[in-house]
This record gives structure tokens, sequence and C-alpha cells, in this order.
């Protein structure tokens, strides 16, 4: 196992994407990127499928992670995305990180032209011309890492976000992250329950933080759910989001395997 003093893949992965983020700049400019068709797009918004759900399944597409090489690398995001839609999932979340996670702003795009779910950006934010760049292809929601930023770059960040119509979903791992970081341009609080030092998960990092996370906020709790049976045990804690990608993912048929579980959720609501 990693040290927790080691210096985290978080950190590396910002790096990267920070010199990828000032490329692109050069390529592609703002004024492109707000000429898009997806800008005079509506946002659908997810707090408030999340709100008015009792499953509350936000669907991953994730090719692979940096915790596991290889989840799926075989599968039509299109068919994915619809599966995911079908089986009932209140929104979906699409990786559009390269380098670690095999994700595109393309794969974006591909499932805004596939389905009608409310679309989270999962990428590695730090610079506003992100958020046009979600915006430009057809994104709803972007995530924003507390871990990876100043709490006055966070506010700014999603201010800006619902500037453009984009709700956010603000991550954060510990207490002192949420008090810090937290501010009232964020829709909805994410737990992750893996550690992005040691990659280890535990969904009682959710319980913990549960109680501090105010009510005006949707609570999310993400990572390492594989059943069924963890989300019934979140729920009274306030949870109303559960981001799910590997246990999905790693099957032939994601949206089959999302059916299946949200199905089971349903009879456990009743
Ligand atoms: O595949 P899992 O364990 O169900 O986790 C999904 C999601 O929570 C995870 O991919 C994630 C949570 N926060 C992130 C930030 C960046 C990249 C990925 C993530």
């Amino acid at each position: 196992m990693k040290s927790a003093n080691t210096p985290s893949i978080l950190s590396k992965i910002i790096y990267d994407k920070q010199v990828e983020v000032a490329l692109k700049k050069q390529l592609i400019s703002e004024s492109e990127l707000r000429a898009a068709a997806m800008f005079k797009r509506s946002g659908i918004s997810l707090s408030a499928r999340l709100r008015n759900s009792d499953t509350g399944i936000i669907a991953e597409h994730k090719r692979r992670s940096p915790s596991k090489a290889v989840i799926n690398q075989s599968l039509s995001l299109s068919e994915v995305a619809k599966g995911y839609e079908k089986a009932g999932a209140c929104g979906m979340s699409v990786l559009t990180e390269g380098k670690y996670f095999g994700g595109s702003l393309e794969d974006l795009q591909l499932a805004r032209a596939s389905v009608n779910l409310p679309l989270l950006r999962k990428d590695f934010i730090s610079d506003p011309y992100q958020l046009l760049e979600a915006k430009a292809h057809g994104a709803d929601v972007i995530l924003l890492i507390a871990a990876a930023l100043s709490p006055g770059h966070t506010k700014e960040l999603a201010l800006q976000a619902n500037d453009l119509g984009l709700e956010v979903l603000l991550e954060v791992h510990t207490a002192a992250e949420l008090d810090s970081h937290l501010n009232d341009y964020c829709h909805m609080v994410g737990v992750n329950n893996r550690n992005l030092k040691t990659f280890e998960v535990s969904v009682e990092t959710s319980k913990s933080l549960a109680e501090v996370i105010p009510d005006s906020f949707v609570k999310v709790s993400e990572s390492g759910i594989s059943d069924e049976k963890t989300i019934t045990a979140l729920r009274p804690y306030g949870f109303r989001g559960f981001l799910v990608g590997e246990h999905f993912m790693r099957t032939e048929d994601p949206g089959q395997t999302a059916r299946q579980f949200i199905n089971s959720l349903k009879q456990t609501a009743l």
C-alpha cells in the first residue's frame, strides 16, 4: 500500500491537465467554443432529478482508471448511454480525462447525441476554459474537486459554471475540505469514498460526512458502490445520489446491469 505522504496521483493528473489545457487553448479559442450549437441548449437539472428520485443512480462511463488499468475498453459509448437511460438512471457521468481514464470530450458529445439524461463532465477542472469545453460538448453538470483547488478558486469556477447554466457537484473527502470549499454556487456535494492517495474505498467516509453537509445541497455518495444494500444503508444518512462506475462498466452490458440494480432498488424502496 502507498503511504499517504507520497505525492498524490491527483497532483500529477492536475499538472498534466493544465499542460494539456494550455495547448488546447492554442488550438481552439474561447470564442470558437462559445459559438458551438450546444451553447444555446438549456441544461437539464441533475440535482432536481436526484431530489425527486427514490433510486438516485448516476451511472458512469469509465474505460480505465489509475486504480484499475482496464475496466472495459471494448464497449460502444452510445450503447452504454442508451442502456443507462433505459435502465432509469437519473444522470450519466462521462469521464473526459484521456491520459489516466481513457476518456475524451468526444465521448461527452456522443453521449449528448445519444440520450436526454443530465450529463456530468467528469474531469479535473481548474481553468474556466474547461467550463466552456464542458458546455460546448453538451454537459449539464461539472465536477469540482476540493482537494485540487483553493477555496477561492472553487468559488470562482462554480460561479462561472452557473453563469453558463451548468450545475456544480463539489467533491470532498474530509470535513475540513467541506468547511473550507463549500459555497452557494454548488448544487450537490459528492463524498468520494475512494481515498485518492491510497485508493482504499470505504463508504464510512460518506456516513461520517453526511451530517456536516447542509440540507440545501443534494448529498451524493461516490465510488466503490457495488451492491444495493450500500445504497439502502446510505439513504437514512440523507444521501439522494449514488455515483456508480466500475460495478456497471466491468460487465458486458452495463445498461442491463444498471437496469437490474435500479429495479432491485425500487423493490426495496416500496
Ligand atoms: O467506479 P466507481 O468505484 O463506482 O467510482 C465511480 C466514481 O465515483 C469515480 O470514478 C470518481 C469519483 N470521483 C472522481 C474524480 C475523478 C475521476 C473519477 C472519479
